[in-house]
């Protein structure tokens, strides 16, 4: 297998909930090394795209392919153990909880004989990673509820990056966020080509796409209007595929 195979190929995905009919004849590859983005107007499909890739919604028709071989993902926890995660707007961390427990959330480590957890090294493990990743936080034992919101979604992406083998799957990553913590997250998604993950991400703003992507999808009605390099195109191409309407970006 070559380093240019595709880690993920989508192939004439379709999916509809009972009439409603969400992605049409979806085909796109994501490469290990590249970032792409998933961009299109509200309802075009972005969401119900990324619960397909990542199990949570099985495709009415269409095949799902991990490097080159055709995958099924019955549900989240499949998908996660085939090397896919997933960053939601909702970041799904526990408040309560330290920054390392949540970085092995559901994936505690424990040590013998009886079992227990073996916080010191979770916690060990997390702050490696944290450095390694520049998220700024006091420390690995800091509780999520005190940190800021950029230091969460530090959190939630560098859980992911650590627990995806293939893909990692970011839904709106800094919609929440002021200018200088979506900054500090880009780099970070940014750094995240170098582990040689394919990442797909979704975003509503087109200078953020712009700043990351190598290459951009655009759906509009749950159809794919065309896929652009982002080095070969700009704002004003990419709005008229969302739209449908030519015309000059805002
Ligand atoms: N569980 C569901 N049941 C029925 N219809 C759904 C479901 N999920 C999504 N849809 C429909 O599928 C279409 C695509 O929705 P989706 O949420 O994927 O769009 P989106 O591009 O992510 O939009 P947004 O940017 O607003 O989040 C919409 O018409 C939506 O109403």
């Amino acid at each position: 297998m070559t380093a240019d195979n595709p880690v993920l190929s989508l192939k004439n995905i379709h999916k509809a909930f009972g009439g409603v009919v969400a992605i049409e004849n979806f085909s796109l590859d994501l490469h290990a090394g590249e970032i792409v983005a998933l961009v299109g107007d509200n309802g075009a499909g972005k969401s119900t795209l990324v619960k397909i890739i990542s199990g949570v919604h099985k495709p009415t028709s269409g095949d799902i392919l991990l490097d080159g071989t055709p995958a099924s993902f019955s549900d989240a926890s499949s998908a996660r153990s085939l090397g896919i995660e997933v960053v939601y707007q909702d970041l799904a961390l526990a408040d309560q909880q330290p920054v390392y427990m949540n970085m092995f959330l559901g994936r505690e480590l424990t040590k013998p004989p009886f079992g227990l957890l073996d916080k010191k090294r979770m916690r060990r493990e997390c702050q490696e990673l944290v450095d390694e990743l520049d998220v700024r936080i006091p420390s690995a034992g800091s509780v999520i509820r005190d940190l800021s919101g950029g230091q969460r979604q530090g959190i939630a992406i560098a859980r992911a990056t650590h627990w995806a083998s293939k893909l990692v799957l970011l839904d709106e990553p800094t919609a929440a966020l002021g200018v200088a913590e979506t900054a500090k997250v880009e780099q970070l998604v940014a750094s995240l080509k170098e582990k040689n993950l394919a990442i797909l991400i979704i975003s509503h703003s087109l200078d953020q796409v712009f700043r990351l992507s190598d290459r951009i999808c655009v759906l509009r009605r749950g159809q794919q209007i065309g896929v652009r390099k982002t080095s070969e195109t700009d704002k004003n191409e990419i709005v008229s595929m969302i739209t449908g309407v030519s015309g000059q970006a805002a």
